[in-house]
């Protein structure tokens, strides 16, 4: 921390009037003020005429350029090195204040410090390439004292705003806006907003008088360019430029204006007891009393590198209000601060700084990998394509066509990863399957009421364990296979379910299960041997690509035709959809014939019954006559055929299951690849729709980037200030672009603010005040 003895220079406005009663000594520092002695006092008069006094510099008609040399170079240079600042201009009214602040009108020659400063800034930014920097700007108002955020979005309000300090005891106002801009263009733009909504009535009605103290702040975060690197450095510079002080007797200002100059006065009369009880170090400060001195008690003794411009008006009329402002600046130049560098301990930078670290342990964990022969290991978290790999792998897995070795299991993130992932496709796996199950059982109820309708004698109930229903099974026989539900209009009709249908045909969603399916192709009226991947609820996602359903239907039968990768997953449904076809048809005539064999069985039993009643009892043994010996010998290649028919009728149903599964992966691969195709068309997708809205609004390609003519005369203006002056480019860019603003109603240009009109009211009072009065 190094002390800093605050500066103070002294600004004087050009006087038409000589003998002004002041005086500058030859060292361009002192300052002497002749005040008459007071004719009312009477003939004995000990009242002191001559007043000298010594400052930091006296700037005696001096262009903006120079006074911006004297009392702002340093300070900048200084904010550019991460050290704070604040320049704070005080005097009477009409002294010159916002004359060295803001500057004089829209000349750039006249262009006070505020914009010089900003120019400082940016030209600082350019050509440190070994920092990086972040700039942003505010512009905070006291009037009356009010806090106003002149570049919040919602002018006038101040109950947000506070003064408060931060964790290094500096003072920040809590709520204020702070702008970010990233070149000299933008922040003066900000700045000249910023006065639009402090003194747009101001322009119009009286240029020279500021009701109210405003702090334009510049902010600067600079850290070295490397891009690991965590330390940053803060720093801000506020330029202040405070209201004047006023003889309120002197000017007869009455109603809203003396209001003003009442809190004006109260305001500057804190700040000298706040100063002078710096002076005096006293142990209380009273910085609390009031807005500006909470505002400015960094500037007044914190971290702050601060210079004073004490603004004198040396009329003879205003040699009071001179000596008040030379006395209050000498007092102000007793004052010291606490200047250090303000480094950030921002929670980014300490996240930026863990960042590193585990980056840096990661890379050691490779290395120790790479040296235990381990291979590569990655230790990062897995990216979408991987855990999409990761999800198929399992899939296989479980599905039996991958190994154990298969799965990632190199690091311990990776077998988490592998763990969730199992979990995750395992619950789709039972999900898709109790869908299916539910289905299938359905198809299958229905099915057999079918068959109990249409057959009499051939039941299941025939021969008993052959009942396949008893297991869950099918009823054979009696979908056909080009079975299909019915067409929209029969839908509605009892009993026609889809479950009617439901036989061999095409794939369904295996989430949508059929009733979804049913309704979905109600809705749109789509073909139902689609395998509708509309039910599909994870394609819901996909509605942006698809304007309506039937859309998705379509791109989905291209996709099985057209895209590769569709075209293998719909080649395996069909494979799988046509084992599992071929397994019920067996089922199917085998179980006819189990049924056949049995009723024949039957009968056979039946006359060989009523043979051995013909024949008559008690004779020498039972004798077969040969037709008895053929129906026993039919009878039992009749149980023989049966024995074959009803294991192989075993066998193809214990396939059954294992089919259906194949159908249920192989559907829900088909829709899972159509799902992720679809998604990562969307891109091209809007893109083509943006194309064809191009074309319906009869546009080329690029005609709308024309420039009409306002633009081109704008550039050739552009042109010019760059050929003659590339320095105020900027300047007049800025000024430009708000100036447009400015030129609008005070209503609009400053939001509707209520605050600028009524100050636009209270300035109007104030000027008539003014030309009525001694002040100007
Ligand atoms: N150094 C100077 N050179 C030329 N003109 C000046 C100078 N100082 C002040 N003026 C002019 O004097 C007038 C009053 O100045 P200015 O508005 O800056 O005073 P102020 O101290 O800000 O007043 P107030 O406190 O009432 O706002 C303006 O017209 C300004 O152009």
């Amino acid at each position: 921390m190094v002390k800093q003895a605050v500066k103070v220079f002294v600004r004087t406005r050009p006087t038409a009037t000589s003998g002004s009663g002041l005086k500058l000594g030859p060292d361009g520092q002192s300052v002497s003020v002749n005040v008459p002695k007071d004719a009312s006092a009477g003939p004995v008069n000990n009242q002191q005429e001559q007043f000298s006094f010594k400052f930091d510099g006296v700037l005696e008609n001096v262009s903006q350029e120079a006074a911006y040399t004297s009392l702002a170079h340093e300070v900048v240079d200084s904010l550019m090195a991460g050290y704070n600042g604040t320049i704070f201009a005080y005097g009477q009214t009409g002294a010159g204040k916002t004359f060295t602040m803001s500057g004089g009108g829209t000349a750039y020659a006249h262009r006070g410090l505020i914009p010089r400063a900003i120019h400082h800034v940016f030209r600082e930014v350019d050509m440190r390439a070994d920092k990086m920097y972040r700039v942003h700007v505010s512009y905070l108002e006291i009037y009356n004292e009010q806090l106003y955020d002149l570049l919040g979005d919602t002018p006038g309000t101040s109950d947000a705003l506070a003064v408060l300090e931060d964790a290094n005891n500096s003072t920040y106002v809590r709520g204020l806006t702070l702008v970010p801009v990233r070149s000299e263009e933008e922040a003066l733009a900000q700045f000249f907003l910023g006065e639009q909504g402090r003194t747009t009535a101001g322009h119009v009605l009286n240029a020279e008088s500021s009701r109210s103290h405003t702090v334009f702040t510049i902010h600067v975060e600079m850290r070295t360019s490397d891009a690991a690197s965590e330390r940053a450095v803060l720093s801000k510079l506020n330029l202040v430029d405070l209201a004047g002080s006023e003889r309120t007797k002197k000017t007869g200002v009455t109603g809203q204006t003396l209001k003003e100059a009442q809190f004006i006065n109260r305001s500057l009369s804190f700040l000298e007891q706040t100063v002078n009880a710096l002076s005096r170090k006293d142990a209380y400060v009273p910085f609390r009393q009031t807005k500006l001195t909470a505002v400015l008690r960094d500037a007044l003794g914190g971290n702050c590198k601060t210079v004073m411009v004490a603004n004198i008006w040396a009329e003879p009329s205003h040699s009071d209000e001179t000596l008040s402002t030379l006395r209050f600046a000498s007092r102000v130049r007793t004052l010291t601060t606490d200047l250090a560098l303000n480094e950030s301990n921002d929670p980014a930078l300490l996240l930026r700084r863990y960042e590193r670290q585990i980056k840096e342990l990661k890379a050691e964990l490779a290395m120790r990998d790479t040296l235990s022969g381990k291979g590569r290991v990655s230790y990062d978290d897995l990216t979408d394509d991987e855990l999409r790999e990761l999800h198929a792998t399992c899939r296989r897995f479980l599905q039996g066509e991958a190994e154990p070795e298969d799965l990632p299991a190199d690091s311990m993130k990776r077998v988490r990863e592998t763990f969730k992932a199992l979990r995750a496709v395992h619950a789709a796996i039972k999900a898709d399957m109790a869908t299916q199950m539910a289905t299938l059982r359905r198809a299958t109820d229905e099915g057999s009421a079918a068959a109990a309708r249409g057959s009499d004698s051939a039941g299941p109930a025939g021969v008993g364990d052959v009942d396949l229903r008893a297991t869950g099974g099918f009823t054979v026989g009696h979908a056909p296979l080009d079975a299909r539900p019915p067409v929209r209009s029969e839908l509605g009709s009892p009993g026609a379910g889809p479950g009617a249908a439901e036989g061999l045909g095409e794939p369904r969603s295996p989430r949508g299960g059929l009733h979804t399916q049913a309704s979905s192709y109600t809705d749109v009226g789509s073909n139902w041997g689609d395998a509708g991947p509309l039910s599909n609820p994870g394609g819901a996602r996909l509605a942006g690509i698809f304007s309506v359903a039937g859309d998705r239907n379509a791109v989905f039968r291209r996709y099985k035709v057209d895209v590769g990768e569709g075209r293998e997953l719909a080649g395996a449904l069909k494979a799988a959809n046509s084992a599992l076809a071929d397994t019920k048809a067996t089922i199917r005539s085998l179980g006819a014939s189990v049924n056949d064999a049995k009723r024949r069985i039957d009968e056979l039993n039946s006359a060989l019954a009523l043979r051995r009643g013909a024949t008559p009892a008690g004779g020498d043994g039972e004798v077969l006559d040969s037709e008895a010996y053929a129906l026993m010998q039919e009878l039992k290649s009749a149980k023989a055929r049966y024995r074959t028919d009803f294991d192989s009728l075993k066998g193809a149903r214990e396939e059954l299951e294992p089919q259906i599964q194949a159908v249920a992966v192989a559907r829900a691969a088909l829709l899972e690849a159509f799902d992720r195709w679809a998604a990562a068309q969307s891109d091209s997708t809007l893109k083509r729709m943006a194309t064809a809205g191009r074309a319906m609004a009869g546009l080329a390609p690029g005609e709308e980037d024309e420039m009409d003519a306002g633009e081109q005369f704008e550039r050739m203006q552009i042109a010019r200030i760059s050929e003659r002056d590339p320095d105020s480019l900027a300047f007049h860019t800025a000024l430009k672009r708000t100036g447009a603003a400015m030129s609008r109603p005070a209503t609009v240009a400053t939001g509707g603010n209520a605050k600028a009109a009524a100050m636009a009211t209270r300035k109007m009072e104030h000027t008539q005040a003014v030309n009525k009065g001694l002040a100007r």
